[in-house]
């Protein structure tokens, strides 16, 4: 869906479009020293189960000052239910976001907020 807004919008030459699982690219770019700490900013918004994943690989590849945000990191509300409330469906991605948001909190690299808005957003700067 992307690249023809992309077009549309005229902007084609100024964007790197790469379609791809996230993990393997996030690995490739950092193959190249140039590339690490040369992001100003990343939104991350794909497989809840990776988010600690992406996280690490992030913390190379953006710059100290640049922003990462997560989104869906109150999956709902839920991540504050009793987990017997919450529909199984709903369960392991919510297990995740916890998982995330407590790994994240502790993490020393960032400064973090966390934003009720939408499905929760959670902004992290990157501090050292
Ligand atoms: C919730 S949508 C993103 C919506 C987008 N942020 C927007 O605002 O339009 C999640 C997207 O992540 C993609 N996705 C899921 N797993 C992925 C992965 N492992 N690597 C890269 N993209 C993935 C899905 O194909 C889907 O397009």
């Amino acid at each position: 869906m992307g690249l023809p807004s992309i077009k549309k919008a005229g902007v084609e030459n100024k964007i790197d479009f790469i379609e791809s699982p996230a993990m393997p690219i996030l690995d490739k770019l950092l193959e190249d020293p140039e590339k690490e700490g040369s992001f100003d900013f990343a939104f991350v918004d794909a497989d809840k189960n990776n988010y600690w994943n992406y996280h690490e690989r992030l913390m190379k590849l953006i710059k100290v000052g640049g922003m990462v945000m997560y989104d869906n990191t109150l999956w709902g509300g839920t991540v504050a239910w009793p987990e017997e409330d919450v529909p199984e469906a709903k369960r392991e991605w919510r297990r995740c976001a916890i998982e995330f948001n407590e790994l994240v909190s502790a993490d020393a690299r960032v400064e973090i907020s966390q934003v009720p808005l939408g499905d929760g957003i959670t902004i992290c700067r990157r501090v050292c």
